[in-house]
């Protein structure tokens, strides 16, 4: 069945462009966008369009005043099975924390009834969070990983499902045992999901060296042959600490640069997500923008494992593509929501260090958020935003809802704009009233 959304719709149509305006969308039995009448009665949008009356239903929020649509949520960088650390991190940094918290957590998901456990539960709260697409790592474990792709698809949301390669430079009691094993076990994974979504419409594989230092130039090379022949997308992490960074050169003589190191392998790609990118330097940066990567901007994890604050502006202005990511559970929230009023802080933070230039905006976190995410996962044609063309993934956000955790006033009904800005500042999974991923109901209470 058809459907028209009606009322206002919120959505970036650029880096600096929020839009705000009240609209008739309609989507296909298909989930597809097929019109977008801007001040137009749903009925009345529906007859332009040449819908018959009783072939299509109208889904309307309550109350208009205080609701909005918007995207469903990117989150370009997330550790699916780091979901019972979050705000577990004490006062670690990256590679103690690794040691400490994160290696012993991964290894347990060697049993699958764990994996079925935590992954189930990883899903059921992005989701309740509004996230639509998420690029996850996984773990070295086959099965384990392989439950993640099923539970992803059969919950509907798109997701990038990354088999974590770690031959070098790893626990012994974590890591995968020989160059061959690695890459039986990614093969292994790809062939899963290709079995279970043969053309990667909701689930996807995407090739994951954990980092240069626990990759052997032999596993990276061979991942950056197969990115390269069987166009698969990658995501790792770069210069995000600065003792990763020292002990990534020693390790990677041959090298100038920590992005170097995966340029030498091909690994550096326009379907690559390279997850915080703190550190890089100038040079770093425009080979980035060169090679067409996105970056996975996680500011909560970036603050909460103090590696530094990531200068987006600067990647932003250089042509470089940039998501969000929530980086559970070096980052402690699963919702691209508070991601973002992180990443508008951060920015704060820069721009009293330096340079006004660093501020980012509302609309521009938000456009981080969705439009750019879906852009760093080379998504953008498909969603990010609410044009013709695109699916119908959206969020129905209801701030004067049953429980919500933002109080709206008289005065304020009806000035989206406002409404916007309490949202991102104060507003939760409570707000989420109805979700919907490719035109189907995935999660939110009646209201
Ligand atoms: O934020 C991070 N989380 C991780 O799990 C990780 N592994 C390597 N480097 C990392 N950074
Ligand atoms: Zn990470």
């Amino acid at each position: 069945m058809s459907t028209v959304y009606f009322g206002t719709i919120v959505h970036s149509l650029s880096q600096t462009e929020l839009e705000i305006v009240e609209a008739a969308v309609g989507v296909d039995s298909e989930g597809t966008i097929v019109f977008v009448e801007h001040n137009t009665a749903a009925d009345e949008a529906a007859k332009k369009h040449g819908w018959a009356e009783g072939e299509y239903s109208v889904v309307a929020p309550v109350d208009q005043a205080t609701s909005f649509f918007f995207p469903g949520f990117v989150d370009t960088h997330i550790h699916a099975s780091q979901y019972p650390n979050v705000g577990l991190f004490g006062k670690t940094t990256l590679l103690d924390w690794l040691n400490t918290y994160t290696f012993p957590l991964e290894s347990s998901f060697k049993d699958p009834a764990v994996a079925k456990s935590i992954y189930s539960r990883v899903i059921a709260r992005t989701l309740g969070h509004g996230t639509s697409t998420a690029a996850y790592y996984a773990t070295v474990h086959v099965e384990g990983t392989s439950i993640l792709a099923d539970l992803a698809l059969e919950a509907g949301q798109r997701a990038f499902i990354g088999r974590c390669c770690m031959d070098a430079n790893s626990p012994d009691y974590y890591c995968d045992e020989s160059l061959e094993a690695a890459q039986d076990a990614t093969r292994a994974v790809i062939a899963h999901v290709r079995k279970i979504d043969p053309a990667f419409e909701t689930v996807s594989p995407i090739l994951t060296p954990r980092f240069a230092i626990s990759c052997s130039r032999e596993l990276m090379a061979w991942l950056g042959q197969v990115a390269a022949e069987e166009h698969l997308p990658v995501q790792t992490h770069i210069s995000e600490n600065k003792l990763e960074i020292e002990t990534t050169l020693k390790l990677h003589p041959y090298a100038d640069s920590y992005a170097g190191v995966y340029d030498t392998f091909g690994l550096l790609t326009n379907r690559t997500i390279l997850a915080h990118a703190v550190h890089l330097s100038d040079d770093e940066r425009d080979l980035v923008a060169k090679r067409g990567c996105g970056v996975a901007h996680c500011p909560a994890s970036n603050s909460a494992l103090t590696s530094g604050e990531t200068r987006v502006k600067w990647l932003l202005d250089a042509g470089v593509k940039v998501g969000l990511g929530t980086d559970v559970s070096g980052g402690f929230t699963p919702s691209i929501l508070h991601t973002a009023r992180q990443a508008l802080l951060v920015s704060r933070h820069l721009a009293m260090k330096g340079e006004e230039t660093h501020k980012l905006s509302i609309d521009e976190v938000l456009y981080l958020s969705t439009l750019g995410g879906a852009e760093v996962c080379g998504l953008d044609s498909k969603v990010g935003n609410f044009v013709v063309g695109k699916k119908w993934d959206a969020q129905l956000v209801a701030l004067d809802n049953k429980n919500s955790p933002v109080d709206i006033f008289d005065w304020e009904r009806g000035k989206h704009e406002d409404l916007v800005a309490k949202w991102l500042f104060n507003g939760d999974d409570r707000n989420l009233t109805k979700f919907w991923i490719n035109g189907r109901l995935v999660a939110g209470t009646e209201f």
